[in-house]
């Protein structure tokens, strides 16, 4: 088992940590946590999964045999430079990060084997949609161990390192679409006469149910729409108003936005 150290830890890197230690995937003992300043939460992921805090073993840097970089983009310099010292020359890296690209890591912290993964926030329930590319430095061996790390918080595909901007866009934000979603309904039915909770299971569960009918099914989404649409019925008044509203392309709209930001901070941390 490898020793891991978090560079970074926020919302992230406790969602991976939390998903690990549910499944018994990794010892606590064996993940290493820092942050910049933020002391509080370096103690409650202590207090909570048991992991340990590098500040009080700063030789673990040294030992590390993969570090995570889980900090904003906006951070990724200052947090490399932190590290960059200590490191041996065969740890592993494994960037979360949206947008910065592996060619930024190499120069920070060296030539060496480099894997960026885009995980979600579903990996605290071991449901993360996540996608990885890695540099050619990586063995077979390290990225078996990398994949059965993100297998265990959830899906994991391997892909191609540009297609990673779409994919941040799509499935690391996609979570909060859903949510926003959600929100959306929520008030309008509430606006409605619903009680909101009564709202909030009825869509939640609405949700779950097309999400496992989505994967159950053979048919397509358009398919399984065309189901629940009859002709002159309440769900084609409801359609019609969204595509009215320009639905389709105020979603083409928030995914190429999203995959822009996402080049843009691949280009603004280098
Ligand atoms: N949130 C999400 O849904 C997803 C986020 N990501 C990516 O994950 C990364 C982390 O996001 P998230 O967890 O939300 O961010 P958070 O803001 O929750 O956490 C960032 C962490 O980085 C630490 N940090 C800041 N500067 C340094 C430094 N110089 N050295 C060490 N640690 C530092 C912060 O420490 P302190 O608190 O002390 O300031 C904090 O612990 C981002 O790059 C994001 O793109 C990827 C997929 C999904
Ligand atoms: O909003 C962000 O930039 C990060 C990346 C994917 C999800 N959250």
């Amino acid at each position: 088992m490898k020793t891991i150290v978090f560079v970074g830890a926020g919302s992230m890197a406790k969602a991976m940590i939390h998903g690990w230690m549910k499944e018994a995937t990794v010892a606590p003992e064996k993940v290493f946590v820092m942050n910049k300043s933020d002391r509080k939460k370096l103690t409650s992921l202590n207090e909570t999964y048991g992991v340990q805090v590098v500040s009080e073993n700063k030789d673990v840097l040294k030992t590390a045999e993969l570090i995570i970089l889980a900090m904003k983009p906006k951070d990724v310099q200052a947090g490399m430079q932190a590290v960059a010292p200590y490191l041996s020359k065969t740890a592993v890296v494994l960037s979360i990060l949206a947008g910065v690209p592996i060619t930024t890591i190499a120069q920070g912290l060296g030539e060496r084997p480099i894997a960026r993964c885009m995980p979600n926030t579903s990996a605290t329930i071991g449901m993360s949609a996540s996608a990885v590319a890695w540099n050619e430095m990586m063995t077979q061996t390290d990225k078996e161990e990398i994949l059965k790390l993100l297998g265990t918080i959830g899906s994991v595909i391997e892909v191609e390192e540009d297609q990673l901007h779409v994919i941040t866009a799509l499935s690391g934000s996609g979570p909060a679409y859903v949510y926003y979603f959600v929100e959306a309904f929520e008030k309008a039915a509430v606006a409605s006469g619903l009680d909101p909770h009564v709202a909030r299971n009825l869509l939640v569960q609405t949700l779950a149910g097309s999400a496992e009918m989505l994967k159950q099914s053979t048919d397509s989404p358009a398919t399984l729409r065309e189901h629940v649409t009859s002709p002159g019925g309440t769900t084609e008044a409801g359609i019609q108003a969204l595509q009215e509203k320009g639905f389709i392309d105020m979603l083409g709209s928030c995914l190429n936005e999203a995959e822009s930001r996402s080049r843009e901070l691949g280009k603004r941390y280098i």
